[in-house]
């Protein structure tokens, strides 16, 4: 999966060059470039916002340097590929004095051609990504919307102020590609950043081979199917008595059936207490079978 981000603190990024979406990355799973939207401005102050039609507080992102950004990452058919300079995320400090990689479009052309079927060559479209906003006025960010995205050859993702990108900017780029103005919470973040930290590291775990054990995809909290509205419940390791608190014997009993049940009924108890509204959700039936198949 390759991952465009487009900021205007590309040092926001360098952790994704640690831990798991770092190894991911060495491993060529995850093909992360950041860019500073900074690079399409074309003022002596690199001027990036302006102040709101109509009035009111803060700033809005102006519209010509998103544009031609997305220009550049994600050429329309009519424009040739001209090559964006990207800085590597981790190695961002000054744009200016960064060695930029060059995106190669035409490497994403050829690899998203790979995925198609031998002899539907002709007449290819270019690969068009899928474009993620992140906004406190965007549609909830879920672990569904992380599994459809991790099933995704290529995101761009645009990092906004929190007064927001001017929305012509969108309304331009639903012309061309899919657009998903996202929120991680009802919150107010300064920007997009984290929340494009929390939604890469979201979908790059579950990008095939990121994961060590693919096992624990399929038990995590709000996972489509089995999980899906069960909130995880209590885990121990070693050692068996901590500070006199023993791991409940059912763990050491070696009975799956036993610990199976007793897993998914401390799951229910902190679903209930921690996210009733989730609780009510739940099909008896369903719990049943549940219980019927461990
Ligand atoms: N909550 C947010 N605040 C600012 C920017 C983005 C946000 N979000 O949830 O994606």
């Amino acid at each position: 999966m390759r991952l465009d981000i487009i900021s205007i603190f590309p040092e926001y990024f360098a952790p994704l060059q640690v831990s798991l979406l770092g190894k991911a990355r060495l491993r060529g799973l995850l093909d992360v470039h950041v860019h500073d939207l900074r690079q399409w401005t074309h003022d002596r102050h690199r001027t990036v916002d302006d102040t709101p039609y109509g009035g009111g507080p803060g700033m809005v992102m102006k519209p010509d340097p998103w544009g031609e950004a997305l220009d550049t990452i994600a050429p329309p058919p009519s424009v040739p590929a001209t090559g964006a300079r990207s800085i590597p995320a981790g190695q961002a400090t000054d744009a200016q004095t960064v060695d930029v990689q060059t995106v190669d479009v035409q490497a994403i052309a050829h690899e998203q051609a790979a995925g198609a079927e031998h002899g539907a060559t002709e007449g290819r479209r270019p690969p068009v990504p899928r474009l993620i906003v992140p906004t406190p006025s965007g549609r909830p960010f879920t672990q569904a919307m992380a599994v459809e995205l991790a099933a995704e050859p290529w995101l761009v993702f645009a990092c906004g102020r929190y007064e927001g990108i001017d929305s012509r900017v969108v309304e331009e780029a639903r012309t061309r590609m899919r657009v998903d103005e996202v929120s991680i919470g009802d919150y107010v973040l300064a920007g997009g950043e984290a929340a494009v930290l929390v939604i890469v590291e979201a979908v790059g775990r579950l990008v095939p081979g990121v994961l060590g054990n693919a096992e624990s995809v399929a038990d995590d909290s709000f996972a489509p199917g089995r999980m899906q509205t069960l909130l995880e419940g209590p885990v121990y390791t070693k050692p068996p008595v901590w500070r006199g608190r023993a791991v409940p014997d059912v763990l050491l009993s070696g009975h799956h059936g036993a610990i199976a049940r007793w897993r998914r009924d401390q799951a229910l108890r902190r679903t209930v207490a921690n996210r009733p509204e989730l609780a009510a959700e739940l099909d008896p039936a369903d719990l049943d079978e549940r219980d019927r198949q461990v």
